[in-house]
């Protein structure tokens, strides 16, 4: 933790957070002092090996979940307060638009259940798919669009009510190499261009590194951060980045780090 502690508007802190499960065979602790401090507007992922907590971790943020030990901070308010304040957008790895819905109306929905007019939701969904490269497309069905383009479509509506943090768990997962990266970028553009602070979750150290100024890996047994590695890139970043030495040597690192959270997974 830094020794000069941040201003709290500014700062999202998990402090010594904790998350006990009861089940049938006792008591297992699938967090323990876990301790973060997210800068307004950072890109941050939580890497890490399945079962090490980092759906738990999101959802003690998003006030899903409450800790059993430990508190947390999200720029000045409480997970509640932020949650009741409609500072949170998800995308998860599944985009679930609903088929009967045009992207427009998918896109829209979030404004529609907090009962904007029709008017102001259309434009402002418009907007948003215009920002992530599918104008053009609003009158097109779910069954008539790509995976890639869904996972846009998800993306433009967990933006739509313009939120303080984006929760990213998994998004991209199932799509092939190739458009994973092109998803990359588009999401990196999307992001910087929004201005929100983002905590994603993934398995793809590759792609960890391209979108984070911050990287954790997680272990479990107890679940907990084991590294917390800043990616000092410029941006905006570029395939040809990619394959550059600093790159590479990051990829190293955290493949190494990774490695090691992933021992003892099947101990
Ligand atoms: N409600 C619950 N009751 C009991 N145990 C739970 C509960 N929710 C999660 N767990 C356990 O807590 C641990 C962490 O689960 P979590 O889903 O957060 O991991 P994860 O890192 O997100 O995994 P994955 O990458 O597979 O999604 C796992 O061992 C899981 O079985």
């Amino acid at each position: 933790m830094s020794a000069v502690a941040a201003d709290a508007a500014e700062t999202l802190s998990v402090r010594n957070v904790g998350i006990d499960f009861t089940t049938k065979d006792g008591v297992f602790p699938a967090l323990d002092g876990v301790n973060i401090e997210i800068p307004v507007g950072g890109f941050t992922t939580l890497l890490g090996p399945s079962g090490c907590g980092k759906s738990t971790l999101l959802r003690t943020i998003s006030d899903i979940l409450q800790p059993t030990r430990g508190s947390l901070s999200l720029f000045g308010l409480t997970p509640r307060e932020a949650r009741q304040d409609g500072a949170f957008g998800f995308v998860f790895q599944d985009p679930v638009l609903l088929p009967w819905r045009n992207c427009l109306q998918n896109t829209a929905l979030p404004l529609q259940v907090a009962g904007v007019g029709k008017r102001e939701r259309t434009e402002r969904a418009a907007e948003m798919l215009k920002l992530v490269g599918l104008e053009g497309f609003e009158t097109r069905m779910p069954s008539q669009i790509s995976g890639g383009m869904a996972r846009r479509v998800a993306i433009a509506r967990a933006l739509v009510l313009s939120p303080r943090i984006l929760f990213l768990d998994e998004p991209f997962n199932g799509l092939d190499e190739l458009r994973r990266r092109q998803m990359n970028e588009e999401l990196q553009r999307i992001w910087l261009e929004s201005g929100t602070t983002a905590i994603l979750v993934t398995h793809n150290v590759s792609e960890a590194i391209f979108m984070s100024d911050r990287v954790l890996v997680m272990a479990r047994n107890p679940g907990r951060i084991i590294a917390d590695e800043r990616i000092e890139l410029p941006r905006p970043r570029t395939q040809e980045l990619t394959r550059s030495p600093e790159f590479l040597e990051y990829e190293d690192r955290l493949t190494r780090l990774l490695t090691d959270a992933y021992r003892g997974v099947d101990d």
